[in-house]
């Protein structure tokens, strides 16, 4: 699935590829020299042809009212549940989640689901990494693990990607850099923080799940959540089994090229996919890359199901907007006023999170 966005001189010339550069944000090369005062500015896009479930849901709401190749799903749930027409298998539930559990599960994606067992990006180079949404709230610095000389090390030793520690700023001033480790910051490691796994474990190098590495189940009230928001693509008398997750976490200028999900074994099911923070572009495709994508804008709350044919359509995410008018995260920031949240306000103004949940076997 990523890494296979197989960027080279063919899939430059895609439809898909295409569709991409055109909502990528790009800064205007004139605006970037350092002698130039004033603030790179983005490249201006057409947003004209981005479908708008908010102001579907908005008119539907108000008179019934449908754009063509649009539909909505005869289906008894407390949301509206939309289709495309030719579009079999993919479902799009605006403003699925409410603003509590929006917050509650930007707070998980931070805290708890980057913690080990789960997997994330910062894994294969720096191993096992405890407490990051912490260590960035006050600031310190990830280090070598110190080796006492005379002590059994060992283990630490042994595994040498397992002896990293925090140390405050005050430590690192005295800290002996005996090794060939240059300290890096946990708000830079947060920054840099691309994906955490939940569940089973997903072997990005094998690209595929690796069911003997140590995982916990995902959380029951996540678990829930899914099978609830997983109903609509099911079939009758069936139940959705969350049994892996990918949190993807975006900055600005961040995008996940064209891909299909095609490790799990039964198609047929959904994959529930959550967005979280700052508004998106999603690119919907065709089996093709050749194929021209659909542009859709994806918000905080809104919940899109991709099962059966629609799993084998590519599929990526070229754009977040951290701008002040297109994020459309006031209601969420109004959330995140208490002091005790400017953690995860300062991170999610600038931020999108997507939960997607899968049924592995
Ligand atoms: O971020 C999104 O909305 C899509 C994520 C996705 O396609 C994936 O993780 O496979
Ligand atoms: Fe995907």
């Amino acid at each position: 699935m990523y890494g296979s966005d197989g960027i080279n001189d063919d899939s430059e010339r895609t439809a898909f590829r295409k569709t991409e550069k055109k909502y990528k944000l790009y800064y205007d090369s004139n605006s970037k020299s350092k002698s130039s005062k004033k603030k790179k500015q983005p490249r201006p896009v057409d947003l004209s042809e981005v479908i708008d479930f908010k102001s579907i849901l908005e008119s539907f709401a108000r008179n019934g009212d449908l754009p063509a190749g649009i539909s909505k799903l005869q289906y008894q749930f407390d949301k509206p549940v939309f289709c495309l027409d030719n579009c079999p298998g993919f479902y799009f539930i605006p403003a699925a989640l409410s603003m509590e559990e929006q917050c509650r599960w930007i707070k998980e994606s931070l805290v708890s689901f980057p913690q080990p067992p789960n997997r994330t990006n910062h894994h294969a180079f720096y191993g096992a990494i405890h407490n990051l949404f912490n260590a960035a709230k006050s600031k310190q610095v990830l280090v070598k693990e110190d080796i006492t000389p005379g002590e059994d090390n060992s283990n630490a030793l042994d595994v040498n990607y397992h002896n990293h520690r925090w140390a405050s700023s005050e430590e690192l001033d005295s800290y002996v850099n005996g090794n060939d480790f240059k300290p890096i910051s946990a708000p830079v490691l947060l920054r840099k923080l691309r994906w955490s796994t939940l569940g089973l474990q997903f072997d990005w190098s094998k690209r595929s799940y690796n069911v003997s590495l140590p995982h916990n189940k995902i959380p029951d009230a996540l678990r829930k959540l899914a099978k609830k928001m997983a109903a609509p693509a099911m079939a009758v008398g069936e139940e959705f089994q969350p049994e892996a997750a990918i949190v993807n976490y975006f900055g600005s200028g961040d995008m996940l090229g064209g891909h299909l999900d095609d490790m799990e074994a039964d198609w047929s099911k959904p994959i529930v996919s959550m967005s979280l923070g700052c508004k998106a572009i999603f690119l919907l495709g065709g089996k093709s890359r050749n194929d021209e994508p659909l542009a859709m804008f994806l918000r905080s709350g809104d919940i899109v199901l991709m099962s059966g044919e629609a799993r084998e359509r590519f599929h990526g995410v070229p754009r977040i907007f951290t701008d002040v008018e297109n994020a459309e995260i006031v209601s969420l920031e109004k959330q995140f006023s208490n002091e005790d949240d400017i953690d995860y306000l300062e991170y999610i103004r600038t931020s999108r999170i997507n939960i997607n949940i899968r049924q592995v076997f």
